[in-house]
């Protein structure tokens, strides 16, 4: 067993190569064997999470995962702490694995009662209710004493830890379940509510729900054991990514090794009456200080701006005066509608190209922006990236941002699919997808990235990134996708509580 960290990739599977295993494994094993794991492993970390509890509370379902709980109440009793159960299950209707275990808690003498005992935050309790066994037909509501035993796990100021899933979670978008939605309101973020500590230990295989959409509040820390069983067996779904490889500069280097960027955005005050060159000065300084050699900006505001004070490094350019097709473009931020007016000559002459914002909000309402930006792909000396947040990809889709959300993994991979891009789909636990390669799912970040202006300063950093790709194609650009969510959100977990993470701030903390 072992905690995930952010600084290695580790694949996660789905639900069905999960049950694939499972059975595979069960037919190789004695029986109970794998549930015992699975108890010894539930009880160990429970025990180190919890080293002062005097009480724990392990709330079991009437499939497997509450099997899995029941057993580990029969080791933490056995082990001397004072652990009440409560059962939802019966035993005619009791899986076999669970029955087992079930006889084994009674024979142990655990306490079985209704309700929970009184917890204080020394204690834990244990959410064995449901794990990949959750079904998600609307026939399927939970009743109303899960959903009380759920309340109080939720609600409880002990320490929480989820076997093998957050029950009600869905392993494979990490969104909730039809009749548990509500569950969301109490994720341990949300205003008003504590801070729970929240643990989940994932059992067999590491899911991608918990990484992604509400799979993050509702996880908390995650850790993971493998029971044994070399999951390597079976394909995943998706990786979690790890760190990208430190970036070597040979001391024989000047300005041109790295790339230039060409920053396209920023429609001035005189347009709609919002000035936006904000934007495209954050995705500007971010390329700037993520490495790039020289970082222009093409300003979208007539003329209006004649200098960058702040920013003298930055090169303002008109839009007629970049070579599009020598820098790596970076298109969109804050680009209004100005930024349809540019739209056709970047797609059809840009070779390293990251579009943004305005730019894919322009493409989702265009047909034949659209039709221009996936012949890209079969073009050579085409990289192409897009950096849309859920509502941006739902009108890239033709969909809701609630869809998009509702299977984020899924979207993201659909984008990619129909643009032949690369696609980073923004929000809690980005997904990096495109065409014929498995998703990563971004395990850096947190909700201190939700204020403006964080996303332009990604778009730039992703453009310094894909600037100093070997290679202009659809591995440069999902490489350099992956690697720059991954710095983003790392720089965002390093920031120090008491200093506000701003945009502009954000980008100068970047390092090549
Ligand atoms: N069989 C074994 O030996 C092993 C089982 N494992 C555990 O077993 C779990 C899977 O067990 P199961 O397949 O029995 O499934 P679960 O125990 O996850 O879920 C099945 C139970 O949940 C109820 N349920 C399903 N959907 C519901 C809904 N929407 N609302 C209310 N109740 C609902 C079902 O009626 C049933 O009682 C894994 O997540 C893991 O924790 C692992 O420990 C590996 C070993
Ligand atoms: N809760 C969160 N956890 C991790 N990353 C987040 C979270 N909220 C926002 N972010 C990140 O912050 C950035 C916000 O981008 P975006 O929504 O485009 O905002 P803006 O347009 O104002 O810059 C994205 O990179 C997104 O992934
Ligand atoms: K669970």
């Amino acid at each position: 067993m072992h905690r995930i960290t952010a600084d290695r990739p580790h694949p996660l599977h789905d639900c069905a190569a999960t049950r694939a295993l499972e059975n595979q494994a069960q037919r190789s094993l004695p029986a109970h064997a794998l549930m015992q794991r699975a108890a010894h492993a539930c009880a160990r970390l429970a025990r180190a999470l919890a080293p002062h509890a005097q009480r724990m509370w392990l709330a079991c379902g009437g499939g497997n995962n509450g099997g899995d709980g029941l057993l580990a109440a029969a080791l933490l009793h056995q082990a001397g702490l004072d652990v009440t159960v409560t059962w939802l299950g019966t035993p005619e209707t009791s899986p076999p694995d669970a029955l087992h275990s079930w006889h084994a808690a009674q024979d142990a003498g655990v306490c079985f009662a209704d309700a929970p005992p009184p917890l204080g935050t020394q204690d834990l309790c244990v959410d064995a209710l449901l794990g990949i066994g959750l079904r998600t037909g609307s026939t399927h509501s939970p009743d109303a004493r899960l959903l009380d035993c759920l309340h109080a796990l939720h609600a409880s100021h002990a320490t929480l830890l989820n076997v093998d899933l957050p029950s009600g979670l869905v392993a494979d978008t990490g969104h909730y379940a039809p009749g548990f939605e509500a569950l969301a309101a109490t994720d341990p973020t949300t205003a008003g509510t504590h801070q729970q500590r929240r643990h989940t230990l994932a059992l067999l295989t590491l899911k991608s729900g918990l990484f992604t959409a509400h799979g993050r509040d509702a996880a908390g820390g995650v850790w993971y054991d493998d029971l044994g069983v070399d999951a390597a067996t079976h394909p995943p779904q998706a990786w979690l990514a790890g760190a990208p490889a430190p970036s070597a500069r040979a001391h024989a280097s000047h300005k041109g090794s790295f790339g230039d960027v060409a920053v396209i955005g920023g429609e001035g005050l005189a347009a709609c009456g919002m000035g936006m060159t904000g934007a495209a000065v954050l995705a500007a300084s971010a390329a700037l200080h993520a490495g790039a050699g020289r970082v222009m900006v093409a300003l979208l505001d007539g003329g209006a701006t004649a200098a960058l004070p702040q920013q003298p490094a930055l090169m303002l350019r008109r839009f007629d005066a970049l070579e599009l097709a020598h820098a790596t473009v970076v298109c969109g931020c804050g680009g209004g509608a100005a930024v349809a007016t540019v739209l056709a000559q970047v797609l059809q002459q840009a070779g390293r190209l990251v579009l943004d914002a305005d730019a894919l909000n322009t493409i989702a309402a265009d047909t034949a922006l659209r039709a221009q930006l996936a012949a890209r792909s079969s073009r050579a000396g085409c990289a192409t990236a897009l950096t849309p947040h859920p509502l941006e990809a739902a009108r890239l889709l033709g969909t809701s941002s609630a869809a998009v959300q509702a299977d984020r993994l899924s979207a993201a991979n659909q984008l990619a699919q129909q643009l032949g891009c690369a696609v980073v789909l923004k929000g809690s636990g980005s997904v990096v997808a495109a065409p014929g390669r498995l998703a990563h799912i971004n395990p850096t970040g947190n909700a201190r990235l939700a204020s403006a202006g964080t996303g332009d300063v990604l778009a730039g950093l992703l453009g310094a990134r894909l600037a100093a790709q070997p290679r202009a194609d659809l591995d440069g650009a999902f490489a350099a996708a992956s690697a720059a969510c991954w710095q983003h959100g790392a720089l965002a977990d390093a920031w120090p509580a008491h200093q506000a993470l701003t945009a502009d701030r954000l980008a100068q903390a970047i390092t090549p």
